[in-house]
């Protein structure tokens, strides 16, 4: 309380961390201002020193421990990554009445509950604004400009990887594996990629925004998890042909279903109408819709991932940790008082694009179409491509020409879909079942969301 400098002890030097020592050194009269005491760097741990010659030698470190135990550190930036040893330090940290400021959402996501408690134990901050939409401010909004609401829903594109991949594959054409490698070199991958392009990221980032927004605990485990590596070129063509682009989407939702409200969380990649503002988020942008019942609607946009663009978000939670030490009080406290249940994936309802590769001979629409009536999934749209008529693939004239219906479904559970998708690919007129993707409607009012019918 009322110190006169403040020391921060940042581990982890990389991408966004490097950013920060930047920022802090460029704009330390003006932080000092707006913290009413000078912020500086008590210490910078890293792996490899001589991979920072840019940095002060007095203030590198390879012990990060050490780091952080030092009696004059006040707040710790966590930009590492990782689950241990980050964990580790940060509850020593907040134990011994340290502030916390992260980025991972990876830790916030698994231990969330541990960290928080810490936090509230000792009186310490526990700030990740970083950690979900990089730059956006969208957890203090959820966590104190909506806490006199209700939040109903929050969906959006939470990982800027995934969407410049898919923005590049729609637009240029380009291929899956050039993209990815393009997301890398300009800093938007995590240090292992398949966290983004296998959903992890954005699991992570959803199970944070469920678990702010409802009031509840929420971890990465409870969020269902698609990724975009099956997502392929006729997959993208597909869905213009539709009208609509694809896009990776994390949904968190609270729900009311027969037992109660419960909390639908869920990432994987969807058809979206062209005309719905998510459809033109394109690169690294990330974009969140947030509903609530007195508000009705809010959007937030902006650069999702990036060294400078996510520095600004730590830097703000950092002033916010250190204009605590200096004029004393705490941030917001974990809210987690609502103990919701996970809605089952299979009560979830969607619509869905499914490619079914047939042989093309009479009666072979019925019979797929009867599979889909029998698990009471209804069909909105079928068409065939390929076949006799518009066959182009040079085969013989002696067996059936093969031919690709395309079914587009009304709502459908999950679980009515998988089984409809299964019951497919053992019919015998079936080649197999080539892709299956949802068909997002985000424009539904979440009041009016219901559980499995
Ligand atoms: N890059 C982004 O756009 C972005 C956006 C939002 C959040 N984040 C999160 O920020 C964190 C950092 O991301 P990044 O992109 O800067 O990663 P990065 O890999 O560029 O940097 C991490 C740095 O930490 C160092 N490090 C790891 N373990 C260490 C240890 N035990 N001791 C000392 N140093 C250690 C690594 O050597 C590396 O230099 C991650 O949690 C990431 O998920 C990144
Ligand atoms: N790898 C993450 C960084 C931002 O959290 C992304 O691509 O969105
Ligand atoms: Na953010």
């Amino acid at each position: 309380m009322g110190k006169d400098v403040v020391k921060v002890a940042l581990l982890g030097c990389g991408v966004v961390g490097s950013q920060v020592v930047r920022l802090l050194d460029e704009q330390a009269d003006e932080l000092a201002a707006r913290v009413g005491a000078p912020v500086e760097l008590a210490g910078i741990a890293v792996r490899r020193p001589q991979r920072h010659p840019e940095l002060p030698a007095d203030l590198v470190t390879t012990d990060p421990a050490q780091l952080v135990a030092r009696p004059d550190v006040d707040v710790v930036v966590e930009l590492m990554g990782g689950i241990e040893p980050a964990r580790d330090l940060l509850l020593d940290a907040l134990k011994n009445g340290r502030s916390v400021v992260s980025a991972n959402k990876a830790l916030l996501a698994e231990e969330g509950e541990a960290l928080a408690t810490a936090a509230r134990e000792s009186g310490a901050d526990l700030y990740y604004e970083a950690s979900v939409a990089g730059a956006i401010p969208l957890l203090r909004p959820i966590q104190q400009s909506l806490a006199g609401d209700r939040i109903r829903r929050v969906a959006g594109i939470v990982n800027g990887t995934t969407n410049f991949i898919l923005s590049a594959m729609e637009s240029t054409g380009a291929g899956y594996a050039d993209a990815l490698e393009e997301a890398g070199r300009l800093g938007y991958a995590e240090a292992d990629p398949t966290a983004d392009v296998d959903g992890y990221d954005a699991a992570s980032k959803a199970a944070i925004l469920a678990s702010l927004a409802f009031h509840t605990r929420v971890t990465a485990a409870d969020v269902h998890r698609e990724g975009i590596r099956d997502v392929t070129a006729t997959d993208i063509a597909s869905a213009r042909a539709l009208g609509c682009s694809v896009k990776l989407l994390a949904i968190c939702e609270q729900v009311d279903t027969a037992a109660g409200p419960a909390v639908s969380a869920r990432v994987y990649p969807a058809m979206i109408p062209r005309s719905h503002p998510l459809a033109s988020v394109s690169g690294a942008f990330n974009a969140v819709f947030v509903e609530a019942d007195a508000a009705g609607p809010l959007m937030f946009y902006g650069q999702g991932a990036g060294g400078p663009q996510t520095a600004s978000a730590v830097l703000g939670d950092l002033v916010a940790a250190a204009r605590n030490k200096v004029i004393g009080g705490r941030g917001p406290r974990d809210t987690a008082y609502a103990h919701l249940p996970i809605q089952p994936m299979g009560d979830v309802r969607t619509r869905y694009h499914v490619n079914v590769d047939v042989h093309d001979r009479a009666g072979v629409l019925a019979a797929v179409a009867s599979v889909f009536a029998e698990h009471e999934v209804s069909i909105a749209t079928v068409k065939q491509e390929g076949g006799k008529d518009g066959d182009d693939r040079g085969h013989g004239d002696d067996g059936p020409t093969p031919a690709t219906l395309v079914v587009v479904t009304h709502e459908a559970s999950d679980a009515a879909l998988r089984a409809t998708v299964e019951a497919l690919s053992g019919l015998e007129s079936v080649r197999g079942v080539a892709s299956v993707l949802r068909v997002e409607d985000l424009g539904r009012p979440a009041s009016a969301l219901g559980g499995a019918q």
